[in-house]
């Protein structure tokens, strides 16, 4: 059984919004600057942790990890409260999801947004039951870009490693899924400093309208192929 593993921030969901105001509502409870939502798009790929360090360093505050704990949980508790006002499935992302399940195809996702996050914001947005497995950032010891939660994610499912591929917006994804020895598709519409293209994924797409033919072309290669 094949699993298609996908990226949620940026890739499944348009979250930036949701993101950019609870990072905004820290940062100036904290007492400083709130960031623009357009440098706030860079930061996002590592989990809300590394937002929040990514956040500070932009507005120069020095910090150790000490620094990062409290705001941290005021981070994980004005976005739960506030998880999907502004956030919405990418167009098509629901048709190709019930088009993949009805071919026979097992989905995941693999995040590195704490599970404890992610699991109610796909509840809110009624994706959860597309699913047979959800990896957080936090499920394993190691997050993407390490294999073991690309891995981790298709064992769930019930999947095994040949014949999957993942899908995501980010460097981190298509690290995470060279480790993991799987192919990558990457869409050009989520969040990263540097446009997909140019870390070579597999395949581009612009719409979730074009995942199938890019699937379908992936997986008539050989899963041992080499080229
Ligand atoms: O929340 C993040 O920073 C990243 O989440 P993603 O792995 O779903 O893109
Ligand atoms: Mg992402």
């Amino acid at each position: 059984m094949s699993v298609l593993v996908f990226d949620l921030d940026g890739t499944l969901v348009s979250s930036m919004e949701d993101l950019v105001a609870t990072l905004n509502v820290v940062m100036t409870t904290a007492g400083h600057s709130a960031i623009p939502q357009e440098d706030i798009a860079h930061m996002v790929g590592m989990g809300a942790k590394v937002l929040i360090q990514r956040g500070l360093d932009y507005n120069a505050i020095p910090w150790t990890e000490d620094d990062i704990a409290p705001l941290f949980s005021h981070f994980l508790d004005h976005y739960a409260a506030n998880i999907a006002v502004r956030t919405r499935p990418f167009e098509g992302v629901v048709a190709a999801l019930e088009t993949f399940r009805n071919e026979g195809w097992k989905l995941a996702v693999c995040t590195n947004k704490a599970e404890r996050l992610t699991l109610p914001l796909l509840k809110e947005l009624d994706l959860g039951k597309y699913f047979d497995a959800v990896v957080g950032g936090d499920t394993f010891a190691v997050s993407k870009p390490h294999a073991e939660p690309v891995h981790g994610a298709i064992e769930r499912a019930g999947g095994q490693v040949a014949g999957s591929i993942m899908i995501g917006d980010s460097g981190t994804d298509i690290s995470a899924a060279r480790n993991a020895g799987i192919p990558v598709i990457a869409v050009d519409f989520g969040y990263t400093p540097v446009p997909v293209r140019d870390l070579a994924p597999d395949r581009v797409i612009s719409h979730f309208n074009e995942l199938a033919a890019a699937v379908a072309e992936l997986s008539t290669q050989r899963p041992d192929a080499t080229d």
